[in-house]
């Protein structure tokens, strides 16, 4: 236990507690505003004056932990930057450490990704036979003992596994962050890691996107062939539907991308279908809804608020069942012309654990150059991206409320 001194103007009750609200006004004490648990001795009884109060803390730093499961090239590392970005921040990676380090650091998450816990290199893998998406080729005890102790408030020497050699590199120290993303291809894969998650998403992209984006990106910024591209989906693909599909059951959100309905037999891929599936009943989190909470709505907000060029915009939102779990969907189809109209869908969404109004919009016009920024994929991460810092936020304020009541025990 620290020792910490509360400076407070507060209101107590007729016993003398401290009333929740005076968590507010702690001092700053080494440990985390939000660890800052106090079992005060006593107090004064005159309300609204200032007052001096030594407490004890006890030292219990707990991270949240958040799983993010997608194929390799479906925009995790997007989604990620939108979700630095509602914290504030920029992430970048261990000051110092190794260059080739896939660890992202901000002042209040840490990501890692869980190609680290490859067990198997490049050569490795080609030896056995196995891919990496493969649970052989990765070492689970290590990811579950690893993310449990920096769940626990614990630093961990984790490995690295360098996507330029191949090889498995040097561990680099990761200390607890106040929220820990865990991305990659199996976050959801081993009961264990799954049971430490307090939120989880799945990008679920369709093959024809997922062939899109990866031409786009291996092609023209990786300098692959065509055929190089469309043998590594296949040789994947196996495995995918194996090992990495799966997951989506688990997950709390699903944000599925799809190609458009509103051009009939599009092949182009440009325009999309944006799914986002809410999990109902998950603690902390509750689905955001389109007009009126649980009704089913089909809504084109093209018109005079809204610009919008061939083939339009379509949302939906309705109740559904997701591998039998009950959910909420909220669905767009198609992409905005001018984003700062965004405002207009915005304001008929509700739920949305914004902190001002129109913060959703604000989010969408400073990434304006992320992919996805125009259609349902960036909409969909921001929103999911607020709806974790609420998630964060409610389990902070629900530990600091439920150390009150011992205290007062
Ligand atoms: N919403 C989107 N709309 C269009 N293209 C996208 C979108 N998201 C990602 N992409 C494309 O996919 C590529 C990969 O995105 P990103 O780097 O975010 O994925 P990733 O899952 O982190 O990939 P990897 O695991 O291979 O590092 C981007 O360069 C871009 O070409
Ligand atoms: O599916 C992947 C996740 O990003 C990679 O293919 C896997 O990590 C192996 O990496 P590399 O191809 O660099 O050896």
């Amino acid at each position: 236990m620290a020792s910490c001194t509360v400076y407070t103007t507060h209101s107590l009750s007729s016993s003398g507690t401290i009333s929740k609200t005076s968590i507010g006004f702690l001092h700053q004490s080494p440990l985390r505003p939000e660890n800052q648990i106090i079992f005060c001795k006593r107090t004064t009884k005159r309300p609204n004056s200032l007052s001096t109060i030594t407490c004890s803390v006890p030292e219990y730093p707990k991270t949240v932990v958040i799983g993010l499961a997608a194929d390799s090239g479906c925009g995790k590392s997007t989604f990620m930057r939108r979700l630095t970005s509602v914290f504030g921040g920029d992430a970048a990676p261990p000051k110092g450490g190794n260059p080739d380090s896939n660890t992202l650091i901000s002042d209040t998450t840490t990501v890692i990704c869980l190609d680290d816990y490859h067990s198997l290199d490049r050569n490795g893998r080609k030896v056995k036979g196995v891919t990496a998406l493969d649970p052989r080729a990765n070492d689970f005890d290590l990811m579950y003992t690893q993310v449990k102790a920096l769940k626990e408030g614990k630093a961990v020497e984790k490995p690295i596994y360098n996507h330029v050699s191949g090889l498995l590199d040097p561990p680099e120290l990761i200390q607890p962050p106040k929220i820990l993303v865990i991305e990659g291809l199996h976050p959801m894969y081993d009961e264990r890691v799954r049971e430490l998650l307090d939120f989880s998403i799945y990008l679920d992209i369709s093959n024809e996107v997922k062939f899109a984006w990866k031409i786009q990106r291996d092609m023209a910024e990786r300098g692959h062939s065509l055929e190089s591209i469309k043998a590594s989906i296949e040789a994947r693909k196996p495995d995918f539907d194996a090992y990495i599909d799966p997951q989506k059951q688990y997950a709390d959100a699903v944000i599925e991308v799809l190609p458009t309905q509103l051009i009939p037999d599009d092949n182009e891929g440009k325009i999309l279908r944006v799914k986002l599936v809410m999990k109902e009943g998950v603690k902390y989190f509750s689905p955001v809804y389109l007009f009126d909470e649980g009704s089913t709505i089909s809504w084109i907000p093209c018109g005079r608020k809204l610009t919008c060029s061939y083939p339009g915009i379509k949302f939906f939102y309705g109740p559904d069942a997701y591998f039998s779990n009950e959910v909420s969907i909220l669905e767009m189809d198609g992409q905005f012309d001018r984003l700062d109209e965004l405002i207009y869908v915005e304001s008929h969404l509700s739920n949305l654990s914004t902190k001002f109004y129109g913060e959703v919009t604000q989010q969408m016009l400073k990434h304006v150059d992320f992919p996805g920024s125009n259609n349902g994929t960036g909409l969909f991460q921001t929103i999911v991206g607020l709806k974790i810092r609420d998630l964060y936020e409610q389990i902070v304020a629900s530990r600091a409320g439920a150390t009150l009541e011992t205290a007062k025990v």
